[in-house]
């Protein structure tokens, strides 16, 4: 790739995974991702995250287009995880910066990762800051926004905010700015990265985004390390951190399912014609062909969790499992929910999605409906009738 001048002697210099499709176990990357990387040219040279080890050598190439590595003198890790900082050994050795600055977690867990406590570690913290010439670096610490040692730089000349993984997208793209891609495809990628990845910390986002506040940076770019840097839509991609993170429910309602003769999946049918009936907006996602990670953006917005599978040795369908384990790890906060499944002796499966579900923290508003084999057109009316009242207490909740 090559390197791109996104502010005046600060260039993007990072590296397009075009191939990859499977982010640490999650299908978030099906558009591919980019490891952002940002040089600085001031009377110090300063080199901000970096790429994982795979990316090393298209990194290396873009660099050099804009500097001689070994002329850089600092080097900033905001974010510890290998996909920004698995090319720091080779870096290092290439390099030899005069200093490496982190959060004092971060060195703890650089040197857990490399093992290396002779590296020429610099310690900041939140409010600290740190000259480059012309230029200044301020620090916010993000701890468990998405790991213990995540921090925002923020460089006041430039009104410019290196956000870690903070406002990502995985998206492979040539162009580099929010204004320059399809906005609808923008928005959608960076609420999966939200529910996905920063979900659980909702908190400390809205903590995060009322320090950011406090403090009264200017900002007109923001610059994480994926996919699409702000400088358009600011605005608007706060304001929907703001919305994730306020988990304010829609009137909707998400189905997920999974069944091996299709019994289930009719019953999904009809209890979504049951809440179409109340006027609610309805995901189905069968789970042989969404991944746990495709559900949990329409989870994220949806007031009403419901779940299926047919009774599989006593118990629920694996694919079910893993979708609640997954959703359980989120936390999803103010949700409702229900459970049902076909079943043909013993139908475990219904009353054991209820109880995970509660242990989830979702509030459960209907009995497990379980209905024996093929349903009928009256085991299909009662279908109907769980969605209608999961339906009415969407509408309860959601219009007030
Ligand atoms: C491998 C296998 C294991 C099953 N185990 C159970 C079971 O433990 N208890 C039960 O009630 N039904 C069990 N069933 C029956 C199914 O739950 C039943 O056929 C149900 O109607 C299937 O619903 P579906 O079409 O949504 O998959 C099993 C079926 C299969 C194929």
């Amino acid at each position: 790739m090559l390197p791109v001048e996104i502010k005046k002697d600060i260039f993007w210099v990072g590296s397009v995974d075009w191939n990859l499709r499977d982010f640490h176990g999650y299908s978030l990357a099906r558009h591919g991702t980019t490891y952002n990387a940002y040089l600085v040219k001031d009377e110090k040279i300063a080199l901000f995250d970096l790429v994982p080890a795979s990316c090393l050598d298209e990194f290396l190439n873009c660099l050099k287009m804009t500097i001689d590595p070994e002329r850089i003198d600092y080097l900033f890790v905001n974010h510890v995880e290998p996909d920004h900082s698995g090319a720091l050994p080779r870096i290092m050795d290439i390099i030899k910066p005069e200093k490496v600055f982190c959060s004092p977690i971060a060195r703890q867990a650089l040197v857990s990762h490399y093992h290396r406590e002779d590296w020429p570690y610099e310690v900041v913290s939140t409010g600290q800051t740190i000259n480059l010439g012309k230029r200044n670096v301020t620090f916010l610490e993000t701890k468990m926004l998405h790991w213990p040692d995540s921090m925002f730089s923020y460089i006041p000349e430039d009104k410019l905010l290196i956000s870690s993984d903070a406002f990502g997208q995985n998206w492979a793209t040539s162009e580099r700015f929010d204004d320059e891609v399809d906005q609808s495809m923008l928005f959608s990628l960076a609420a999966n990265y939200f529910a996905n990845i920063i979900l659980p910390f909702s908190p400390l986002v809205q903590k995060v985004l009322a320090k950011v506040g406090e403090v009264g940076w200017d900002i007109d770019m923001i610059a994480p390390d994926h996919g699409l840097i702000w400088r358009r839509h600011i605005p608007e991609i706060l304001a929907k951190y703001g919305e994730w993170s306020a988990q304010k429910p829609q009137r909707k309602a998400v189905i997920f399912y999974d069944t091996m003769w299709k019994s289930t999946e009719r019953m999904s049918q009809a209890i979504t014609e049951g809440l179409l009936k109340e006027g609610v907006s309805v995901r189905v996602l069968p789970l042989k062909s969404a991944h746990h990670s495709d559900v949990m953006p329409h989870i994220m917005e949806a007031q009403a969790v419901i779940a299926g599978s047919s009774t599989h040795n006593n118990g629920m369908m694996p694919l079910v499992a893993d979708m609640l384990t997954y959703m359980k790890g989120l936390k999803p906060q103010g949700k409702i929910g229900a459970a049902f499944g076909s079943y043909g002796w013993s139908g475990e499966a219904p009353k054991q999605i209820s109880e995970f579900l509660q242990a989830a923290k979702v509030e459960i508003v209907a009995e497990p409906l379980r209905i024996k084999n093929v349903p009928t057109e009256q085991d299909l009316a009662a279908c109907r009738e769980f969605g209608l009242k999961i339906g009415r207490e969407v509408i309860q909740r959601v219009d007030v």
